[in-house]
């Protein structure tokens, strides 16, 4: 071998074939397979990495434009570049910083140059202080290639006793937002597999001080009981005391009190009276699930499953839990939003029906000076509702028997019509609309019925930010960030209690 870490001709050889065909298809049935007469079990189909739907579905909502659109889905295409953290709460964060930049950057371009890619390792430039990495080989290159084999080996050992932890680069982007202090109350309301959790914990405990514990606390909820495992798994490499979990549906989190005992008075020697206090979050990490086209590159396999209804279905149960959050959050608190989903309904649809619903107690934040390196988008005030391959710029083309399904809150201005006879007709025309008895007012008295066309939301959404893959090749992300100004309108209040001691 010359250059430490080149690796033998076979091995580029190995390497350099496995660059071309790094994201694998399921095995396919061999006896199945007309190309594979023997039945050779050991035959793999890549992953088609397209969708007609996909396609249509986001030059319609134009969150790139026309000119930009070739550079977004070949992007889109390529496998997703490795990443990690460095855990800044470390003992060892220096001499891992210093492995890096003094070993791996160099050595891991020795083998990009091999390889014709510019930048092997580099820190990312939004992240603090150097914490955030990312290289230009995916996970499956760095597994499957021998001659990254070191690096492979190295990250794998300092991800298992905690002195980093391997994340997606855009996924490290909400904790950044939410500005948490050591001794804040945090809650992580869908936080499995707890990524983000540890990126909470970490940023509390960095700036304790050495041997003693933040005054603050975590707690990091999930619904799904195995993916809580994971979640504690995840977290116990930290070794805090400040993370508590909890396996609730969020969107049904339990107001929690403060259940506190203390002494009323000398005179009243020894008589001890309970006192409770709401228990209100100083920020809430709301990272709720979603359809997760961001992750495309990560899972390829969803090219093949992704279709509108995955968004639409998702939106009013993303509604619920933000809503949760921003109860449970102070007055003064941080709440951010964020899914890894690019589609509007599951993201500025969502944020603007919250904000509605708070009706001036919560604002949505213009981060825009904070992380000035980090590319990002702004939030569309503009986008359609495709239900079943019809679109819609308004709820009030909507045919009465899917408004189970897509509602007003779905649509920019949020706003509900009357029901039309334009609706009806459509059925009588072939549209696949049933016609139903009655054409009695929705909600909304006061919207003319025969005005809107195209909807734009009246709200400040443009503060909103959209991650695009192609703008830092990663993946893709919606962050929003809230500030909670007021307490929020009686119907948005807490309704179940449990005693914390
Ligand atoms: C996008 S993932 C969260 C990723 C996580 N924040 C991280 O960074 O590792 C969404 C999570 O929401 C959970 N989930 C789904 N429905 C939920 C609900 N109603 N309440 C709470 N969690 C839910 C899923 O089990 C999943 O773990």
């Amino acid at each position: 071998m010359g250059r430490r870490g080149r690796g033998s001709r076979t091995q580029r050889k190995h390497f350099k074939e496995n660059r071309k065909n790094v994201w694998k298809g399921p095995k396919t049935d061999p006896s199945s397979d007309p190309n594979n007469p023997t039945g050779d079990n050991t035959t793999w189909k890549p992953f088609a990495t397209q969708n007609p739907a996909f396609d249509e579905y986001y030059k319609e909502q134009g969150i790139v434009s026309p000119e930009d659109w070739d550079a977004f889905i070949e992007m889109l295409r390529k496998p997703l570049p490795a990443a990690f953290r460095i855990n800044s709460s470390s003992q060892f964060c220096e001499d891992i910083r210093s492995i890096l930049e003094k070993d791996f950057v160099r050595s891991l371009q020795a083998e990009a140059i091999e390889g014709g890619e510019p930048e092997a390792l580099k820190p990312l430039p939004w992240y603090p202080d150097n914490l955030a990495w990312q290289s230009n080989f995916s996970r499956m290159q760095i597994r499957k290639n021998q001659t990254l084999g070191r690096f492979h080996e190295f990250l794998k050992l300092e991800n298992e006793i905690g002195n980093i932890t391997r994340q997606e680069a855009v996924s490290m982007v909400p904790p950044l937002f939410l500005d948490v202090h050591p001794d804040h109350l945090v809650l992580d309301m869908c936080a499995a597999p707890g990524s983000k959790t540890f990126q909470l914990l970490e940023i509390m405990h960095h700036s304790t001080k050495p041997q003693l514990l933040p005054g603050g606390m975590v707690i990091a909820n999930d619904l799904d009981i195995q993916r809580c495992n994971l979640l504690i798994h995840q977290t116990k490499r930290m070794c805090t005391a400040n993370l508590i979990v909890t396996n609730n549906e969020a969107q049904h989190f339990p107001g929690c009190c403060l259940y506190k005992k203390w002494s009323r008075g000398s005179e009243m020697a020894n008589e001890l009276e309970p006192s409770t206090r709401q228990l209100l979050f100083d920020r809430v990490l709301c990272d709720v699930p979603c359809s997760g086209d961001g992750t495309l590159r990560k899972a390829p396999d969803l090219w093949r499953r992704w279709n509108t209804g995955m968004g639409n279905g998702l939106h009013f149960l993303q509604v619920h839990i933000a809503m949760r959050g921003l109860s449970l959050l102070k007055v003064g608190g941080r709440m951010v939003y964020s899914t890894c989903s690019m589609n509007p309904v599951e993201n500025e649809a969502v944020v603007a029906e919250i904000l509605r619903k708070c009706g001036g107690s919560v604002e949505l934040v213009d981060v825009s000076c904070e992380l000035p390196q980090l590319v990002r988008r702004s939030g569309l005030r503009k986008w359609k509702v495709c239900d079943k391959g019809v679109w819609f710029a308004s709820y009030k083309n909507v045919p009465r028997f899917r408004r189970s399904v897509v509602a007003p809150s779905m649509f920019p201005s949020g706003r509900s019509y009357v029901d039309t006879a334009d609706n009806n007709q459509k059925c009588e025309n072939g549209e696949g609309v049933h016609s139903e008895n009655g054409t009695q007012p929705e909600e909304d008295p006061m919207t003319s019925i025969d005005d809107v066309e195209e909807e734009a939301s009246d709200l400040p959404l443009e503060h909103c930010m959209r991650i695009v893959p192609h703008d830092q090749n990663t993946g893709a992300f919606f962050i929003a960030v809230l500030c909670k100004l007021s307490p929020l309108p009686g119907n948005c209040k807490p309704f179940r209690s449990t005693y914390l001691s």
